[in-house]
């Protein structure tokens, strides 16, 4: 049991489970889902494109609404909660920070690959500045051993971040992988530590209660897993289990379950279950994020998802290459026939 300690819930469902719906979300349904996570306790909702502000593009996928429209309709609803925005450097600018603050925006994830924390000074720094709760989030975090998360993390803090998050990007990390990487950084940061899992191995919620063994005080969650690849962390099960496990986290759990079965499950595009190419994501180390985008072209090109996303693993594509994954697939594609 683990007394008093308190975790910090984050639920994603409104931004990695824009990756799940193609970034389609409505205005009601951001609505009736941010509303939903206000009034069960939660205490950040994120609300971006899934590839954070300014997403919406040919590359990552274009979104049915506009970053404004989206920050405006949770801003709406949203009475306690803070509201929370992505942002990749070289994606989102200083303008996009600073309209999602118009529209309410209360803190921000800045996301860099887990080797590239320092092109996030300028806008970890810019959002302190605005008066932002700043997080910096290190993804592919399975990519690199525990001392370069550490170095990571700590140009993070020094850019001023509140908090560091490591992200199993790639659903590809063993609780042991979890907690030497999160135990290495929150023994050398002061500020505190989170963790965002994938559930492609079906390791997330186990990978949750390992972050926090390891001395980590946020988790991510979506409400049935809704995101990329097999989805996060099912938000009302992380709670379900914390509460059992002995942590206290502000979130009602029948107020969190009715959420995920009454709001998002009827809005599901499919059933957030690990299939065989999202359980691949997991196995060969891809980004989640590329799941769709490889289904698309496995269909093109006649091939199997599993053989294009082994490939995208051994050539170690990171976020942002999703122009990539075509190329990958006709080469492929190439190959077959001359056999
Ligand atoms: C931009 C990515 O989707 C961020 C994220 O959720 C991850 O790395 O995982
Ligand atoms: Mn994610």
């Amino acid at each position: 049991m683990n007394g008093t300690k308190f975790v910090h819930i984050v639920d994603t469902t409104l931004r990695d489970g824009s990756h799940a719906v193609a970034h389609q979300f409505t205005r009601e349904q951001i609505k009736a889902i941010a509303g939903g996570l206000d009034a069960a306790g939660v205490e950040y909702i994120e609300v971006s494109h899934g590839d954070g502000l300014a997403g919406s593009s040919y590359n990552y996928g274009w979104a049915a609404l506009s970053d404004e429209e989206m920050l405006k309709a949770a801003a709406e609803v949203i009475k306690k909660a803070k509201l929370t925005v992505l942002l990749l450097p070289g994606i989102g600018t200083r303008e996009d920070l600073k309209l999602a603050i118009e529209c309410g925006a209360k803190a921000v994830r800045v996301a860099t690959h887990v080797t590239e924390a320092d092109i996030a000074e300028q806008h970890i720094g810019m959002a302190k500045k605005m008066g932002l709760e700043a997080f910096g989030f290190l993804m592919m975090a399975h990519t690199a051993p525990p001392e370069k998360v550490v170095e990571q993390a700590l140009l993070f803090e020094s850019y001023g971040a509140d908090y560091i998050y490591i992200a199993d990007s790639a659903g590809a990390m063993l609780p042991e992988d979890v907690k030497a990487r999160v135990g290495a950084v929150v023994e050398k940061v002061k500020v505190p530590v989170g963790f965002h899992a994938h559930n492609n191995l079906t390791l997330a919620t186990a990978n949750c209660l390992a972050a926090l063994e390891a001395g980590a005080t946020f988790l991510d969650g979506a409400c049935r897993g809704l995101g990329a690849g097999a989805g996060n962390a099912q938000t009302e099960a992380l709670i379900g289990v914390l509460d059992k496990a002995g942590y206290r986290t502000g979130v009602d759990f029948y107020k969190i379950m009715d959420v995920a079965e009454d709001v998002v499950e009827p809005i599901m595009q499919r059933p957030q279950v690990v299939r065989n190419a999202p359980l691949m994501l997991g196995y060969a180390g891809v980004y989640s994020s590329f799941l769709l985008h490889t289904y698309r072209a496995a269909e093109k090109f006649g091939l199997d998802p599993r053989d294009i996303l082994v490939e995208l693993g051994r050539k170690g594509m990171v976020g942002g290459q999703e122009d990539m994954i075509v190329d990958v697939a006709y080469q492929l594609a190439k190959q077959r026939e001359g056999n």
